[in-house]
């Protein structure tokens, strides 16, 4: 099924439900979009659904019915090892505690993206220059980039490693759950800074999952998980 007028939509869904296997918890969600170009903010409490609703527009999800279009494709039709390349070639992802790969250099945690992606790789002239515009950009030394590993990175480097890795080959949706949570607010704002400037750049759309209201002020959109999705919870027996 395609869903009319989403033309200029990252992201559409439609009459979409997903459960957790045992019951406990399930989402309904009947429409919701993110237009290219946009920057959308999605608050919640813990435990509301917030990263259930990403990983559905990831794909690692599959929903039990309704229609999850990603960058025009609906992703529900596709099996699972097209779920996972569609997701490696079109969304730039950037997790929580930033997932990098500890004893690899950043460079090679950056690069990672494109030796899953060919879609990607295309995109991308020269890997490692493109890598080292990518932290140059975002406020690293070359030498650190090419030579430290992950793992003694402070926080603040590991962030921005996290950023390029999200944007190298451009991919056309980031994806972002809770990227701040591990920072103060200094941190935060120039965190912020550095991926609006590089979603901008990439003219890519831009959604952020949150529970901290403060950030809302800095995105095209701020919604709240319960004004797009209906959470199902088992009663407790
Ligand atoms: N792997 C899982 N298996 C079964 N149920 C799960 C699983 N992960 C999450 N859930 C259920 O889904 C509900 C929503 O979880 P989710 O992680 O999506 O919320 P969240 O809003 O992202 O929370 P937080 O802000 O704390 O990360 C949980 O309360 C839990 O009942």
């Amino acid at each position: 099924m395609v869903i009319e007028d989403t033309a200029p939509c990252a992201i559409a869904m439609r009459d979409v439900r997903f459960d957790w296997p045992g019951g406990q918890f399930g989402l309904d969600v009947p429409a919701f979009d993110v237009k290219q170009n946009e920057t959308v903010l999605l608050l919640g409490q813990s435990g509301s659904g917030k990263s259930t609703l990403l990983s559905l527009i990831c794909g690692i999800l599959a929903p039990s019915q309704g229609v999850i279009q990603v960058s025009g494709t609906d992703i529900g039709t596709l099996g699972r090892a097209k779920r996972d390349r569609f997701r490696a070639d079109h969304i730039g992802i950037i997790f929580q505690m930033f997932n990098l790969l500890p004893y690899a250099s950043a460079l090679d945690n950056i690069l990672v993206p494109l030796r899953f992606s060919k879609a990607r790789r295309a995109r991308v002239q020269s890997p490692r220059q493109e890598a080292l515009a990518l932290t140059r950009a975002l406020g690293l030394p070359d030498a650190l980039v090419a030579r430290a590993q992950a793992s003694t990175l402070s926080v603040g480097q590991q962030q921005r490693v996290a950023v390029a890795r999200a944007m190298i080959g451009r991919p056309n949706v980031v994806i972002a759950d809770e990227p701040t949570s591990a920072l103060d607010s200094g941190a935060q704002e120039e965190f912020l800074e550095l991926v609006f400037g590089q979603v901008r750049d990439a003219g890519a759309a831009l959604l952020m999952v949150s529970h901290d209201e403060r950030l809302a002020s800095r995105f095209d959109r701020v919604i709240r998980l319960d004004q797009i999705a209906r959470q199902r919870r088992a009663a407790a027996s």
